[in-house]
C-alpha cells in the first residue's frame, strides 16, 4: 500500500512560528524561529514542509521575506500557503522554489483567475478547502465562501490536481481529524486529498493512513508536533507500515 505522506506545519505570524486554535487570529502560541522549526522537521526525516504565511492569509501584512528564506533553505518539498491570491503573490510564491502552492480565498473569490493558473501550472497548484460543516471559509477563514461540494465539482471540472482539506473546528485543537469529512470529500473527487487539522496522536495518523485507498495522500501535522504529543520520527514510523 502507498504510504501516507506527512507534512509538518510551520505557520508564520509576525516572523514567528505559531499555532492557532481554530485558525483564529489572536489565539497564537509562539514556537520561535520558523527556520529553526523547519530545519528541525527536515533533520527528523520529513519529506515535506507545509509553510503558511498567516499574516498574508489574514490581510495583516506578510512574512514574504521570511517565508522565502525558509523555503529556499529546505532540501525537502515545500507546500506554500497563505494569501496567494493574484499574479504577483503567486509569482513570489513560485519564485521561492516551492514544490506547490495552496490557494484558498482565491478559489472562492476569483474563480476565473484560479481556473487560469490551474491551466498554466498544473500540479504546482493545490486548492485548500477550509470548511465549517460543509461551508467553505476564506480570508484567513473569517468569511463564508460557498458550498464545499459545489466548489469541489467546479474545481474538478477545471482540472485542479489536489485538495488540502481542513475542518476548521478541529484545527489546532488536538481533537482528532474529521475522518467522515475526508471520506466524503474522497468520495466526491478522484483527485488526491491532503488532510489537515486536529491530528493529536499516532492513532489519528494510522486512522488517516487507512484512508489512503480512498484517496487521502497526505496529512498535515501542526500542534501535535509542537506540543510533543509524539515525535516526527515516531509519526513517520507509524505511517510507514
Ligand atoms: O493554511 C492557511 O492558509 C491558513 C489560513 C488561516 C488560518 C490557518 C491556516 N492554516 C493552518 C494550517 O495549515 C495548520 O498548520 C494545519 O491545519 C495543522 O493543524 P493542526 O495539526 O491541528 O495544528
Amino acid at each position: 500500500m502507498t504510504k501516507l505522506e506527512l507534512l509538518p506545519a510551520v505557520d508564520v505570524r509576525d516572523g514567528q512560528a505559531v499555532r492557532l486554535v481554530h485558525g483564529e487570529s489572536g489565539s497564537e502560541t509562539s514556537y520561535g524561529d520558523p527556520l529553526q522549526a523547519a530545519l528541525t522537521w527536515q533533520r527528523a526525516g520529513a519529506e515535506w514542509l507545509h509553510l503558511v504565511d498567516l499574516d498574508a492569509a489574514f490581510g495583516t501584512g506578510d512574512n514574504r521575506a521570511r517565508i522565502a528564506e525558509v523555503a529556499r533553505s529546505m532540501d525537502i518539498k515545500v507546500e506554500l500557503s497563505g494569501g496567494i491570491r493574484d499574479d504577483a503573490s503567486l509569482a513570489a510564491a513560485l519564485a521561492t522554489g516551492c514544490t506547490r502552492v495552496n490557494l484558498g480565498t482565491a478559489a472562492l473569490e476569483t474563480p476565473e483567475w484560479v481556473a487560469k493558473v490551474i491551466a498554466e501550472h498544473g500540479d504546482k497548484i493545490a486548492v485548500g478547502l477550509d470548511v465549517r460543516g460543509t461551508t467553505l471559509r476564506g480570508r484567513g477563514w473569517t468569511r463564508d465562501g460557498g458550498d464545499l461540494y459545489e466548489t469541489l465539482a467546479r474545481l474538478d471540472s477545471e482540472g485542479c490536481a489536489r485538495y488540502v482539506v481542513t475542518d476548521i473546528a478541529k484545527d489546532g485543537t488536538l481533537q482528532g481529524p474529521n475522518l467522515e469529512l475526508l471520506r466524503n470529500v474522497c468520495a466526491a473527487t478522484d483527485k488526491p486529498v491532503v488532510a489537515s487539522g486536529g491530528v493529536s496522536s499516532l492513532d489519528d495518523l494510522r486512522a488517516i493512513s487507512s484512508l489512503v485507498p480512498d484517496g487521502v495522500e497526505g496529512a498535515i501535522v501542526g500542534k501535535a508536533l509542537y506540543a510533543k504529543a509524539f515525535t516526527l520520527e515516531e509519526a513517520l514510523k507509524a505511517v510507514s507500515a
